[in-house]
């Protein structure tokens, strides 16, 4: 039938990937690209139990996971920023872009209107994780995707570790979040500075109560900001970013909290080791107590 080349040769080398698009990769520009064939084929391993109807895909560059991501998909979405490299995608996958199975959207995925994926899988510009990470994370879709290994632990971390904070709560209110794998340096061309780690995350609604989904998270981001002080501490020194208009009548409510869901010290606890549970349940005593005079 005249398809790509990947029906005849199986998938395309990395390198000869990159060559063939002939641009330099600009690290000020988020471009690391993925050179090790054995990472790359794992990828859409870890989400077999993700539907891959239409994946989207964030910063394709040269296509080596684009081109991973048509063998696994039914269609893919890929987001490309670079101009160079989005011209470069529709040249060399113009059998999957004529079929309909590839879409190639030139544009910063931050502003991008995004299609109505099934899952997203990435290589990351390191540069816009969190941003584009808070952007994905509330659609509600399975994904894996490629972070520097710092943030990645960062994300999936649990109360009560170093890795745990702000960060952690917010991104596992929306999912669960696991490390699949760490990655060396070397598996990029050209080398990013540290290694880097793959995350599944799995949508979920969170095993506690929220009411308003906004002051909780600017309750935590506040919390978070002071995570050597107490909690007492902690949310008095921080009504201008929590929004509370009585920091003291929520310490007060705190005095004497409800022992079901939350421990009688929690006052006296860092956030560090508060958990997401129970920083829900503080910012719904919050909420009754600390705001609109209440
Ligand atoms: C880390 S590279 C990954 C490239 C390729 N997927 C791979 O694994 O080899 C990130 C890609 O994202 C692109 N990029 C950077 N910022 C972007 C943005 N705001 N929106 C969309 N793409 C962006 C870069 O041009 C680069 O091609």
């Amino acid at each position: 039938m005249g398809r790509s080349p990947r029906e005849e040769h199986g998938t395309r080398n990395p390198d000869a990937l990159i060559r063939r698009a002939g641009v330099r990769a600009d690290p000020n520009r988020d471009q690391h690209f993925l050179v090790d064939d054995r990472v790359v084929d794992r990828i859409p391993e870890y989400g077999t139990e993700m539907d891959f109807s239409h994946v989207l895909e964030i910063g394709g560059g040269p296509g080596v996971l684009t081109d991973r991501l048509l063998v696994v998909a039914d269609r893919v979405t890929v987001v490309e920023r670079d101009p160079k490299f989005a011209d470069f995608l529709r040249r060399e996958f113009a059998d999957d872009c004529e079929d309909g199975r590839l879409t190639v959207v030139e544009g910063d995925a931050l502003n991008v209107e995004l299609p109505d994926f099934t899952a997203c899988v990435a290589n990351l510009p390191y540069g816009i994780s969190s941003e584009i990470t808070f952007r994905l994370l509330p659609l509600g879709k399975p994904m894996l995707l490629m972070f520097q290994q710092e943030f990645a632990e960062r994300m999936a971390g649990e109360a009560g570790t170093d890795d745990y904070g702000r960060l952690s709560v917010t991104a596992q209110h929306y999912a669960d979040v696991e490390v699949v794998e760490i990655v060396p340096r070397e598996a990029f061309s050209p080398a990013p500075e540290v290694s880097s780690a793959i995350v599944r995350t799995t949508p979920r609604n969170p095993d506690y109560e929220v009411d308003d989904e906004e002051f909780f998270l600017d309750f935590v981001k506040a919390v978070f900001t002071q995570r050597r002080k107490t909690i007492r501490n902690a949310i008095r020194n921080t009504v201008h970013i929590s929004g509370l208009d009585d920091g003291d009548a929520v310490v007060d409510a705190l005095e004497d909290p409800d022992p079901d869901v939350l421990p009688e010290d929690i006052l006296r606890k860092r956030a560090g080791n508060v958990t997401p549970a129970q920083f829900a349940a503080m910012a719904r005593v919050a909420d009754e107590y600390g705001r609109g005079g209440g």
